[in-house]
């Protein structure tokens, strides 16, 4: 379980989040939606002991992640950039995270397999297409067998098979009981992985629940997202900060239609 709880993070006079308050429960995809510059990267790398609240909490199964005895056996985090060395294979690149967190070399293994990348356990990093290099980031979240999940912008880049395989693959892991928490502003990707959508804008939450549930009142989710975050939506700024759309949406640089930041 992810509980977030009043969680206020300031950079100078700007707020970036804003008394952010909502729960990811385990069994669930949970989609954490919102424009560029919403605040989700900040709430994410807060809970993930990168950076610090200024107010309220953000615990992963009760805990703040500084708390946390085995972080890596707790909670899994794919964030943007894996950080792996391009001339490293993908089993080489594992086996060292393995390592460094006290996990058995056995694992590398199995996560290759699990993401499907078993048969190029043994190429280098360098040769990997970005839907790979997603799925190595992924197999480095899951080395500790982790409750909780935390992935962001998984689906930025992707091609159409490589959605599709992250919409199976997140369903599968939450179906085994794992909290799995996906940050995107692709909203119509996001909404068709998600059981439970969290929304939020200029740092704070404007809807929470079911797809149905915010959509609820509109006549479409991407509507109801539209009308929760009261963008300029002119043709070349609005749609690059905020694609409710979805598709993969993404450009060739993986960043997006265009998205100011
Ligand atoms: N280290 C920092 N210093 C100053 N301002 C920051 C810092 N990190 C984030 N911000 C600002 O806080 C706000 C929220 O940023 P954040 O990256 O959390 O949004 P986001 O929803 O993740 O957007 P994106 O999808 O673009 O990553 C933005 O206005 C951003 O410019």
């Amino acid at each position: 379980m992810i509980e977030i709880r009043g969680l206020t993070r300031r950079f100078g006079a700007h707020t970036a989040v804003d008394g952010l308050t909502f729960t990811a429960r385990p069994g669930q995809v949970t989609g954490f939606l919102g424009p560029n510059g919403a605040g989700k990267s900040t709430t994410l790398r807060v809970l993930l002991g990168l950076d610090r609240a200024d107010a309220g909490t953000a615990l992963i199964g009760g805990e703040r992640y500084a708390e946390l005895r085995r972080p890596a056996t707790a909670v899994g985090a794919q964030l943007d950039g894996g950080g792996a060395h391009p001339a490293r294979t993908a089993r080489a690149h594992l086996g060292w995270i393995a390592r460094a967190n006290g996990l058995p070399a056995s694992r590398v293994g199995e996560v290759l397999e699990g993401v499907g990348l078993g048969r190029s356990a043994r190429a280098r990093v360098r040769t990997f297409s970005l839907g790979m290099g997603q799925r190595l980031n992924l197999a480095a979240a899951l080395l500790g067998d982790p409750g909780v999940l935390v992935m962001d912008e998984p689906v930025n880049g992707l091609d159409p098979e490589g959605i599709r395989w992250m919409r199976g693959f997140t369903r599968q892991l939450a179906d085994e009981g794992r909290t799995v928490l996906l940050s995107s502003h692709f909203m119509g990707e996001i909404a068709r992985i998600a059981d439970h959508l969290v929304v939020v804008d200029r740092g704070r939450l404007v809807a929470e629940g079911a797809p149905d549930e915010v959509a609820e009142g509109h006549a479409s989710l991407e509507d109801a997202f539209f009308a929760l975050t009261e963008r300029p939506h002119t043709a070349d700024a609005g749609f690059g900060r905020w694609n409710p759309g979805g598709g993969n949406g993404a450009t060739p640089d993986g960043r997006g239609n265009g998205g100011v930041r």
